[in-house]
């Protein structure tokens, strides 16, 4: 069958069909070609669900299981500042259970090994530094608790929502790391030129914890010896810049191995702004 592609319109055309009314779903939660509108987004996810479309009908019951609407979920509490230097904070109970296990599902058939940006090229690559699997979240792995939850971790932050690079599922089994790195991009380094000047700075990151029973695996941080580890579904959120938005190198941190049990985490890299085009 031909793929019927993202664009709206065409979409629209087919809009009595499952899958066309899911991808429209995800559009418009986004705000992708079409204008951002999340209760468009579940009014057509209801729609795309009621024709029997499978992600729909799973990732609605798991929306209509959320208490307190969409109102609530935009305006998640405030995070609590664990560390100064880094400025670092945790926010209890981010998401529910139901979603950690939602997101994990969602990425476990695409895991692949990680890779880390090659500082010469800016290209992604494997490398000893980074020995989990992973996966990055395309326009065709996304549904609409997934927008959702994006769109919480942005507003959780305070950063623009198109800011946001794909999140990704990271999963590390006993021994596997993402070792001693910085999160944001060095002016300096010629490979991260290009991307710096599209897209900005990688001002923060944040983790939610997709599941807690594992050992050992905490997130580091060099400065002060600080390790944190939260329960499934807390998140953590932290700047990489520092208040005048320089690089902040306090910020080095590492992904621990579990010593048992396999770690899952959601991962969300944040821009300023979306990337400039031309
Ligand atoms: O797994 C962790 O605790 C750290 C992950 C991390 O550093 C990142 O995703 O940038
Ligand atoms: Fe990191």
């Amino acid at each position: 069958m031909a793929d019927i592609g993202w664009d709206p319109a065409g979409l629209e055309r087919l809009a009595d069909e499952g899958e066309a009314l899911h991808r429209l779903a995800v559009l418009s939660a986004i705000g992708l070609g079409t204008p951002h509108d999340p209760p468009l987004a579940l009014e057509r996810l209801r729609r795309a669900a009621d024709l029997g479309h499978a992600t729909a009908v799973d990732s609605l019951a798991l929306l209509d299981a959320e208490s307190g609407g969409l109102e609530a979920w935009f305006r998640p509490p405030a995070p609590r500042r664990v560390s100064e230097q880094p400025h670092v904070l945790l926010a209890d109970g981010f998401v529910s259970p139901a979603i950690c296990d939602w997101l994990r599902g969602r990425a476990e058939p695409h895991l692949t090994r990680a890779e880390i940006y090659d500082p010469v090229s800016g290209a992604g690559r494997p490398d000893p530094v980074r020995t989990n699997t992973a996966f990055a979240f395309d326009l065709a792995a996304t549904d609409v608790a997934l927008v959702l939850v994006r769109e919480r971790i942005a507003r959780l932050a305070g950063l623009p929502v198109p800011g946001l690079e794909p999140c990704q599922v990271l999963r590390y089994t006993p021994g596997q790391k993402f070792d001693w790195h910085v999160d944001f991009l060095d002016p300096a380094v010629p490979g991260h030129r290009d991307d710096l000047a599209r897209s900005g700075q990688r001002i923060a990151t944040c983790l939610i914890w997709l599941n807690d029973d594992f050992e050992g695996g905490e997130t580091a941080f060099e400065t002060g010896d600080q390790r944190f580890r939260g329960r499934k579904g807390d998140a953590i959120l932290w700047a990489n810049v520092t208040p005048n938005g320089a690089a902040d190198p306090l910020t080095r941190h590492a992904g621990l191995p579990p010593t048992a049990g396999e770690k899952w985490i959601l991962s969300q890299w944040m821009r300023p702004r979306a990337p400039l085009h031309g």
